[in-house]
């Protein structure tokens, strides 16, 4: 059966992923968004709500998930974390297949993955587009996110690839660096390059 050229889209917090997965799509290539997804679950009535709490008692409520709290608790402990992510994963993947399902008759899909390297996902797509730019520009962006500091930030990097390592085993680069026109440029090149 044939099925979509899958783009595994990832990148280190602030690189620019979100922004280059909505130039893919507007250029009517179909995107997963894996964050989207756990923000839906995690969400007001998401279905992993019972298990959230159940694992991390008072972290839901009638919104959801406190993010801002919960995560403050997980990214302090790589065992809770692990915890979390024994929940929230599986999840991902099943939408992921459904997603796949739904698109079966396009020639191209973008699965926009955070964690692309650091879960083996990129074992599984037929090509790694790494978004990157330079440590100063992703600094800045990342710091000026309300409810951001500077701890935070450097403690999120120590669980992520390093954009050099990131950067080394990816198929293509998306230099995030430049300006936006610049970018989607460099994204509709790409989408023609891998329709080849
Ligand atoms: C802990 C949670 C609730 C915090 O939410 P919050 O909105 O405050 O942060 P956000 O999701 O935007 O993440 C901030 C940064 O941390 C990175 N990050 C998120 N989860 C992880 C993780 N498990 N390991 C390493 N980095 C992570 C993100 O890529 C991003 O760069 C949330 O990140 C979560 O549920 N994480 C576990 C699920 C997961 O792995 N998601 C990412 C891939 S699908
Ligand atoms: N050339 C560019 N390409 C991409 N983003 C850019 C560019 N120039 C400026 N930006 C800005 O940088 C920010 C990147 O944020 P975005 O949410 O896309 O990053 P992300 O990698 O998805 O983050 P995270 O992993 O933390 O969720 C946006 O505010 C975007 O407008």
């Amino acid at each position: 059966m044939n099925r979509p050229k899958i783009i595994g889209l990832t990148g280190s917090i602030g690189m620019g992923k979100s922004t280059v997965a909505d130039m893919f799509e507007r250029a009517g290539v179909p995107v997963f968004d894996a964050d989207a997804e756990v923000r839906a679950m995690q969400g007001p009535g998401g279905e992993l709500l019972p298990a959230i709490e159940a694992a991390f008692p008072g972290s839901t409520g009638p919104e959801g998930v406190d993010r801002e709290a919960l995560g403050a608790q997980v990214f302090a402990d790589a065992t809770l974390l692990a915890n979390l992510e024994a929940i929230v994963h599986p999840a991902v993947g099943a939408k992921r297949a459904a997603f796949l399902e739904q698109h079966h008759d396009k020639p191209m899909v973008v699965f926009d993955i955070p964690l692309l390297f650091e879960k083996g996902g990129h074992a599984a797509v037929d090509a790694v587009v790494v978004v990157s730019a330079p440590a100063e520009t992703q600094r800045e962006r990342v710091l000026a996110r309300p409810g951001m500091t500077p701890e935070k930030f450097e403690h999120i990097l120590t669980l992520q690839v390093p954009d050099a390592e990131k950067r080394e085993r990816a198929d293509h680069v998306i230099d995030t660096g430049q300006s936006l026109e610049a970018t989607e440029a460099s994204v509709k090149a790409l989408i023609a390059e891998l329709a080849a």
